[in-house]
């Protein structure tokens, strides 16, 4: 039997059985094995000649937005509208077949944003360029799903389930679970938290499963079975997504309503430009890119012109936006804002950032 359809047996297995105490066990086993089949199926095949040409754009700017969705719902429309660069948008599905970057300017910082060939169910097996346009999406800071507002919701829950299958993880945050393989001593499990889904002898079966009989195991929140094998597994992608429903101009004012009402959504229609601004503004915030102020010293800070960084980004990350040599030459800095307790504060260059911080550097 081939991997692939080791998998859909697994899946309809899992379809079939019933949830409840008794089935938690060969439930949570059968997703095991099943997250198991799925990262060989991941693992790149020996002949790669399928290899994604045209698709390794270089990173630039201060963050990468990729546009996923089926095709014709209006990706390459809204590059050319949002960019000045132009990618062919027609009525026909399958228009864009490689990977075309723009960039969008927003409040100083420039984003690059990634039109993709359209993708459709299957993607993440291979089909059409499925796992080319996944694996792009996989680098991305945001995905953009874009949608059809006139298709209706099965496209969004199938594009869904073929990014899940490849370990993105769209708006959720890593599970607060410390996992530690160990060379011996067996399995030690702890919690913090009153677990509900999961138990000790679920958390050893799949363990076993993974051939993990040594580890140090704690629960911090009360995670799912799912959730666990993602952490066991590693290498998941926890990615921010906006869903966003295109050509709002061919729907009525309660369908319209009802779409932008819903989570982590926002409606628009490139058509008619509809709704562009705000979409912006949302992104900005899915982004959550850090803006840092510099002063000179006996100067104001100058509000004119941040440097734009991840979330995360230390002293030393602003150092090398100023001058790649400056880290070097670095003695202090000064920071006043959320993130230090004093404003100011003597900091050094392992120091977090956080947004709208102002800093001053001192030289040796
Ligand atoms: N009515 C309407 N049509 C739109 C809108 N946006 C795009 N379209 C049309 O939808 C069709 C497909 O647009 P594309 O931009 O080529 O779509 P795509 O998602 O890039 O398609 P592929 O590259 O084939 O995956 C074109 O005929 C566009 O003119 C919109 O807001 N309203
Ligand atoms: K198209
Ligand atoms: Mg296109």
């Amino acid at each position: 039997m081939g991997i692939l359809e080791k998998i859909s047996e697994i899946e309809k297995e899992i379809a079939r059985t019933q949830k409840n105490k008794a089935t938690e066990y060969h439930l949570g086993l059968l997703k095991a094995k099943l997250a198991k089949y799925r990262a060989q199926l991941l693992e790149p095949s020996k002949s790669s000649s399928s290899k994604g040409e045209g698709f390794d754009v270089m990173k630039s700017g201060d963050a990468r937005v990729a546009l996923i969705g089926f095709p014709s719902v209006g990706k390459s429309t809204f590059l050319s509208l949002m960019t000045s660069t132009a990618s062919e948008a027609a009525s026909y599905e399958f228009t864009t077949l490689t990977c075309i970057p723009g960039v969008i300017e927003y409040k100083g910082a420039n984003i690059q944003l990634l039109d993709l060939p359209g993708i459709i169910e299957g993607a993440a097996q291979g089909k059409g360029r499925g796992r080319q346009v996944i694996a792009v999406a996989r680098t991305a800071d945001v995905v953009i799903m874009m949608l059809d507002a006139t298709k209706g919701e099965v496209q969004r829950s199938l594009l869904e389930k073929e990014l899940e299958s490849v370990g993105i993880r769209l708006n959720k945050h890593k599970p607060n679970i410390y996992f530690k393989p160990k060379k011996g001593g067996g399995i030690s499990f702890n919690s913090t938290v009153t677990l509900t889904q999961c138990s000790e002898k679920l958390v050893q079966l799949i363990l076993h499963e993974y051939e993990i009989f040594n580890a140090e195991v704690l629960f911090r929140e009360d995670c799912s079975p799912d959730e666990f094998i993602d952490v066991i597994v590693g290498n998941r992608v926890y990615m921010p997504c906006l869903y966003v429903y295109n050509k709002i101009d061919q729907i009525s004012m309660e369908e319209v309503d009802r779409l932008a009402r819903k989570p982590d959504s926002v409606v628009i229609s490139c058509g008619m430009k509809l709704n562009l601004d705000y979409l912006l503004e949302m992104l900005w915030e899915y982004l959550a890119l850090t803006c840092i102020y510099t002063k000179k010293r006996g100067q104001r800070p100058d509000f004119t012109d941040a440097i734009i960084l991840r979330k995360g980004a230390s002293v030393e990350h602003v150092c090398h936006r100023i001058h790649r040599s400056l880290a070097s030459q670095f003695k202090y800095a000064l920071v006043w804002g959320t993130s230090t307790k004093y404003s100011p504060q003597r900091v050094g260059l392992t120091h977090t950032m956080e947004h709208e911080d102002v800093i001053q550097i001192v030289k040796k």
